[in-house]
């Protein structure tokens, strides 16, 4: 019976031993060059910190020790490729993934992998592997954060002394067709020849790295984050066309909008692990819950303002217009004019009416050194209740109508907050796209 499987002593020598590396100059390492096509990359995921990676990674090296007949070459061939049982009959170098949480070679109905042999003694090792790699990502500029990933290959047993590890020419390449669904992998991707951190008595261990650089596209958050949070800032500007009587209406915008946002930002907080420090994104969130907050605070500062005035203005309302202030120097009390009337102690009218004028002025002083007597109390107090209130209130020129200050602050709100927003934003933008940039 003909068995047609290539027995391993057709291309090795008696004398083979699979243990020992093959043969190079004296204190010369066997160098092996990687190759790596990435087929996909998948959940990239920010709560566990990894991600997953499929790929076909190649190794070439040489071994000397190869005797390959012509008749195992089909005709004009330089090479023939074996199955991947043959590989366990090599030396081979021994490289792992030193930051992989999961490694492994694809399987279906055999291990996706092949041995291939060139006339020129060259062994090239490819398989299909996926791994689960560990990333250190950083989260200070989310949701514009570029995390670069970097893949550590490094030898298992062998020093430098011993094996070397090479990137080939082809190095790393990445599946066109490939599409995240959130991220876009920077190209070129930064490849590196070094020596691991971890020392042996014969020297370091060679170590190949690749730097995947994945920036986040930003559109996703403009359109579930930025633009409903921008829109609900705008929104509570119109409580700045509310009448200043309209509690409820403004309160319930107001309350809403904070709540809205509390709302928005809570289920943004699931997409990335809690970090312990402040993200771009955070300092998005307080902007606009400042913003609400500042149109909430300014409704009610004016509201209880607008309310004292009221209240004060009613109380003036009631006192009298004309008082009688005692002439320095008089002894006795005025009182009010109907009781100063007839009782011949000396005072003088003044006007109330006019507080600003010389008379009122002059009244306040006079009226200062009389504490004992017992009717100027109430007349002082409503000297200056009617000055407090004539400072913080005026007429229009051209309508008439009393203006109150406080009521003019809900007029000046309505250009202050979105200037003031405007200017958050112009300032956010620009800088978080500058470090995003001097970050990559
Ligand atoms: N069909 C996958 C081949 C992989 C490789 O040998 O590079």
């Amino acid at each position: 019976k003909r068995n047609h499987t290539l027995k391993p002593r057709v291309v090795l020598p008696e004398n083979y031993v699979k243990e020992m590396r093959p043969p190079a100059r004296k204190g010369q390492p066997v160098i092996v060059e990687f190759s790596i096509y990435v087929v996909d990359v998948n959940s990239i995921n920010v709560e566990d910190m990894d991600f997953r990676v499929d790929m076909f990674i190649r190794q070439t090296w040489r071994e000397t020790r190869l005797q390959l007949p012509d008749d195992i070459f089909e005709e004009g061939d330089d090479h023939v490729t074996l199955p991947p049982e043959f590989f366990d009959n090599l030396w081979h170098p021994d490289p792992y993934f030193l930051n992989s949480k999961v490694t492994e070679i694809a399987e279906l109905t055999h291990k996706f992998s092949s041995v291939t042999l060139y006339r020129n003694q060259t062994v090239r090792y490819a398989a299909r592997m996926h791994a689960i790699i560990a990333c250190q990502m950083e989260f200070q500029l989310y949701p514009m954060d570029i995390q670069s990933c970097p893949i550590y290959i490094e030898s298992f047993s062998y020093s430098n002394q011993k094996v070397r590890f090479r990137w080939s020419e082809a190095g790393v390449t990445i599946n066109p067709e490939l599409k995240l669904l959130q991220y876009h992998i920077g190209e070129p991707l930064r490849l590196e020849e070094t020596n691991g951190y971890m020392i042996d008595k014969d020297g370091n261990y060679s170590r190949l790295v690749v730097y995947f650089r994945f920036e986040r596209q930003i559109g996703h958050h403009l359109i579930q984050t930025f633009a409903p949070s921008s829109l609900v800032v705008m929104l509570s500007w119109f409580s700045f066309w509310l009448d200043l009587d309209a509690i409820p209406g403004r309160v319930t915008l107001l309350v809403t909008c904070m709540l809205t946002l509390v709302t928005m930002f809570t289920g943004l907080r699931a997409d990335i692990p809690p970090v312990a420090y402040v993200k771009a994104l955070d300092l998005w969130m307080a902007g606009c819950m400042m913003f609400v907050f500042a149109a909430l605070g300014e409704f009610v500062v004016v509201k209880v303002l607008d309310k004292q005035y009221q209240m004060n203005k009613n109380k003036a309302q009631d006192l009298p217009r004309i008082i009688p202030v005692r002439l320095n120097g008089e002894k006795g009390s005025c009182g009010t004019v109907a009781a100063w009337e007839g009782s011949g102690v000396r005072c003088r009218k003044v006007d109330l009416t006019s507080p600003t004028s010389p008379a009122a002025a002059a009244a306040a002083p006079a009226v200062h050194p009389a504490p004992s007597a017992p009717h100027s109390v109430p007349h002082l107090v409503g000297v200056e209740r009617r000055q407090s209130i004539l400072q913080v209130a005026w007429l229009d020129a051209d309508t008439g109508q009393e203006r109150v200050l406080w009521r003019e602050i809900d007029k000046l709100s309505r250009v202050v907050f979105p200037a003031l927003f405007l200017l958050f934003v112009t300032m956010y933008w620009p800088v978080l796209l500058l470090k995003t940039k001097t970050s990559s």
